[in-house]
């Protein structure tokens, strides 16, 4: 047999346990343990024989003292210690009964996405935090040939808590697309939220936007990533997945999950396929196709980050 002799890697469930208000739980790691007093997400060692999703529901009784009621799986992260070769399998955790509180010696702590006040995390932590901060919903635009007409249905997404925006108007004259492009960006950084230019990396870059969403030709032929804070990636199938992983791509977009109404007839991978494709990711996915933000819920079962909506965006 050729290649690396396989690592014997120790199974982690990790939970994100999110309140309502959007901040979620860390906490110490106590005496005596590895990375003592560096701050973790709660969870612990999947036991021979025990399913993940149960190892969760018995970590968080054994360290918080809370019943789950409802976790999704989301993110998988692959790390080595000098202790240990961990896969940590991540939770979303937003249903639990009981208060939290420390039964293992531990500081909890609760922390808004984007803005940790607690340190040292310990080291595989890092790139959980930046897809933690990533909105539930990514809304694609559908100006078509009324740019100026979309600005009122952007501005009401906007107040509604929009906060990621990917401009995609492929049949927009270029010289209206910058235009346009520009527009979408003030009126976006107006509420903190964040814009990618389809395929566009030169149009990104020129007019200061967060970042890009390649398709898969550029996923195919991009050496390195592009020179943006946001890089993402439009993916249909494992290859596509495996590449966007590769480049250090920050999210990828799945994608068709359901018929739509745009493409009727065409296939579909469905909630079974998504599922599988998502499994093992490092990357956040969000569910595209035929989707509105009632999904939501449905997508996360399977494994989603969130939902991309093109018209249910926009209502
Ligand atoms: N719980 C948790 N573990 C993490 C995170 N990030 C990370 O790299 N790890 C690593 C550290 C450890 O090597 C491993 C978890 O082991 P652990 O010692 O907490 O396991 P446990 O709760 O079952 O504790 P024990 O019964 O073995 O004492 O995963 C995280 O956010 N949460
Ligand atoms: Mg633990």
């Amino acid at each position: 047999m050729n290649g690396a002799i396989p690592i014997d890697r120790t199974q982690v469930a990790v939970a994100v346990i999110t309140r309502a208000d959007g901040t979620f739980l860390l906490a110490s790691r106590p005496p005596g343990k590895p990375y003592a007093g560096y701050w973790e997400f709660p969870g612990g060692k999947v036991e021979p024989g025990e399913t993940v999703h149960a190892a969760l529901v018995r970590e968080l009784h054994e360290e918080l003292g809370i019943e789950v009621t409802h976790a999704t799986p989301w993110l998988t992260r692959y790390f080595d210690y000098p202790h240990a070769h961990v896969t940590l399998l991540f939770f979303l955790v937003s249903g639990w009964h009981g208060e939290p509180h420390a039964k293992e010696g531990q500081t909890l702590a609760w922390q808004t996405p984007g803005a940790i006040n607690v340190a040292p995390v310990l080291p595989a932590n890092h790139p959980v935090f930046a897809a933690l901060a990533l909105p539930a919903v990514y809304g694609i635009t559908q100006a078509g040939s009324d740019p100026t007409g979309f600005m009122t249905r952007l501005d009401n997404a906007l107040e509604s808590g929009l906060r990621l925006i990917q401009i995609r108007e492929k049949s927009m004259p270029a010289a209206t697309l910058e235009t346009f492009a520009r527009d979408v960006l003030a009126r976006a950084q107006a509420h903190q939220a964040q814009v990618l230019l389809n395929a566009d990396v030169a149009l990104a870059q020129r007019i200061g936007a967060h970042g890009v969403q390649l398709n898969a030709t550029q996923l195919g032929e991009l050496s390195r990533r592009p020179d943006l804070p946001l890089v993402a990636a439009s993916c249909h199938n494992v290859a596509e997945l495996d590449r966007a992983e590769a480049l250090g791509c920050d999210f990828a977009l799945l994608s068709p999950v359901l018929p739509t109404p745009s493409h009727p007839g065409a296939p579909v991978l469905g909630w079974g396929n998504f599922a599988a494709l998502c499994a093992g990711r490092t990357l956040p996915i969000y569910a595209l196709g035929g989707l509105s933000s009632t999904d939501l819920d449905s997508a996360r079962q399977h494994g989603a980050h969130g939902v991309a909506l093109l018209r249910g965006a926009w209502q």
